[in-house]
Parts: C-alpha cells; sequence; structure tokens
C-alpha cells in the first residue's frame, strides 16, 4: 500500500460538520470511515484507523501512545446545546437514581459521573442503553445522558423532563471550557511516518476553514441530516467550537484531572498538542 495512504474515521453526527462536511472526500488516497464516538474510540485503540476524532476521554486513556492534533476539537465553554442530561426530578433529587448512559459515548457520561458525584448525588446504578430513543431510557431509569444528533432531536420534543446542558454546568462549577473531542494520532506514526501525519493534519485543519469560511452550505447540510431551522443550527454551531491550543486544553486538562480524582482515568493525563496550524 502506497506509505501516504491514510484511514480517517470521523464523527458522523451533526457537531463535526463544521470540520466534516469539507473534507475532500476525493482523493483516492484517503479512505473514510465515519462512525459514533464510541466506534473511533475503538478503531483508534486497535489501529484499525491512522487518526480521526474521538472521545477527549477515550484520547486520555491512551495519552501514553497518542498525541492530539492542534486547531481541531468539538469543544464549548458554556453551553454545548447537545449534550444534555434529561432527568424525571430535579438534580438535587437525584441520589438513589437510576441513570441512563448513551452506549455511544465516553467523554459525556464521565463527565456527568462528575458532576453528579461532585454535587453530592450518589446514583442507585448507571446503565448502558441505546439513545436513539429517550421514552426508552426512561422506562428503565429516572434520568437519561444523550449526546449529538439524539440529544439535538429530542431537546426539542414535548418530554416534560427537566433538562440539563453538561457543558453549561461544568462551566458553572469549574469556570472551565470543556473538550469533548479530540482529533487523536498514535505517536508511534509521527515516528515512522511524520510526513503521513502532517498530511492528515493539513487535510483537516483545510476542512476546518472551508467549513468556517461556509457555515451557509455547513447549515444545508445538517438540515438535510436532521430537520430544523437554519435558525436553529446557526445558535447550535454558535456555541461550539473546533479549536485547540494551550488556553482550549485548560479546560480539557481540568477534565482530565478531574476524571482521575474520581476514579475514571487510571493515571493523571496532560493534553499533549502536535503540529502547527498553519
Ligand atoms: C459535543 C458533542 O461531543 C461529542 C461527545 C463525545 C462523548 O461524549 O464521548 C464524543 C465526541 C464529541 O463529538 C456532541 O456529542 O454533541
Amino acid at each position: 500500500m502506497n506509505p501516504l495512504h491514510v484511514r480517517i474515521g470521523h464523527i458522523k453526527f451533526t457537531n463535526a460538520l463544521p470540520i466534516c462536511h469539507f473534507l475532500d472526500k476525493s482523493d483516492p488516497e484517503i479512505e473514510f470511515i465515519p462512525g459514533a464516538p464510541s466506534d473511533l474510540n475503538k478503531w483508534l485503540a486497535e489501529g484499525s484507523v491512522d487518526a480521526g476524532l474521538c472521545s477527549s476521554l477515550a484520547y486520555a486513556e491512551l495519552a501514553e501512545d497518542f498525541v492530539a492534533l492542534r486547531g481541531l476539537s468539538v469543544s464549548a465553554r458554556g453551553p454545548v446545546g447537545s449534550i444534555f442530561f434529561f432527568s424525571k426530578r430535579p438534580w438535587e433529587e437525584l441520589n438513589g437514581a437510576v441513570i441512563a448512559l448513551p452506549v455511544i459515548s465516553k467523554s459525556s457520561s464521565n463527565l456527568l459521573k462528575i458532576l453528579l458525584a461532585e454535587t453530592g448525588i450518589t446514583p442507585a446504578e448507571y446503565i448502558t442503553l441505546p439513545s436513539d430513543d429517550l421514552p426508552a431510557m426512561l422506562e428503565q431509569a429516572d434520568a437519561a445522558l444523550l449526546i449529538a444528533d439524539d440529544a439535538l432531536y429530542w431537546s426539542v420534543q414535548e418530554h416534560g423532563c427537566h433538562l440539563y446542558d453538561l457543558g453549561e454546568e461544568w462551566n458553572k462549577r469549574t469556570g472551565h471550557s470543556m473538550t469533548f473531542a479530540v482529533c487523536a494520532v498514535p505517536k508511534r506514526l509521527i515516528e515512522e511516518n511524520p510526513e503521513k501525519v502532517r498530511k492528515i493534519h493539513r487535510f483537516f485543519l483545510e476542512g476546518k476553514k472551508k467549513g468556517l469560511a461556509d457555515m451557509d452550505a455547513v447549515i444545508a447540510q445538517a438540515m438535510r441530516m436532521l430537520g430544523q431551522t437554519e435558525e436553529f443550527w446557526r445558535t447550535y454551531f454558535n456555541k461550539l467550537r473546533h479549536d485547540l491550543d494551550e488556553e482550549w486544553a485548560v479546560g480539557a486538562n481540568a477534565y482530565f484531572d478531574a476524571a482521575y480524582r474520581h476514579g475514571l482515568l487510571k493515571k493523571p493525563v496532560k493534553l499533549e498538542l502536535w503540529g502547527d496550524e498553519e
């Protein structure tokens, strides 16, 4: 195989569209494999893709062997608009509750565990369920976390729940931004084939540059995927940031520290940025 042939995993949901919509899918050297964050986390860990957006906490678990590409993430400082906790009871009454987590998430599920623990809430049980059907989740649980397109969809349906945005809850408690996804690359690949990693990095940054310069096209694609109005998507994408530098790393590192403190990471981890933005 051509040494510059690349296998890229990309998140198939609308939150990654500003980076992924304009990725040049015509390049025969680049193979695209769309998936949910849980798929990407697995593919990166087992080495079946060379690079890809994955849950920030999955990167943190692999941090000895992976770096995060500079300038690429799914982040928010405050409300994120697509990570929602739907609860039949108010937050402060969730002691002893059964909490449903979405099978596709790692960052947000663990963020919820951190936030509940830090506000003195001890659920009876966490269960992991498919997350495209909120009423089905709430038949088995007192509250359910949804992410990405499922969260966007169900947040505008009649659901009768208390609704909490985890980006907002994290920011209110800590003052930090939250990074939900990073673009991870194995250190081994940088040692073996730095040219290939530079190519992957340029490729993603180019996609993001085009996406941010043409949000009308990004929004049109989001509308094809999930409906809703142009205004809905403009408001949503204004909450998201897709950058990653030393400043955004502060929030990511605060999250990794909290995950370690709560026993959700085996070792303390600092985000390792790789590459230049230009
Ligand atoms: C902002 C989002 O972040 C996503 C949440 C993830 C997680 O919880 O593991 C992983 C990737 C992100 O793209 C979203 O789902 O809308």
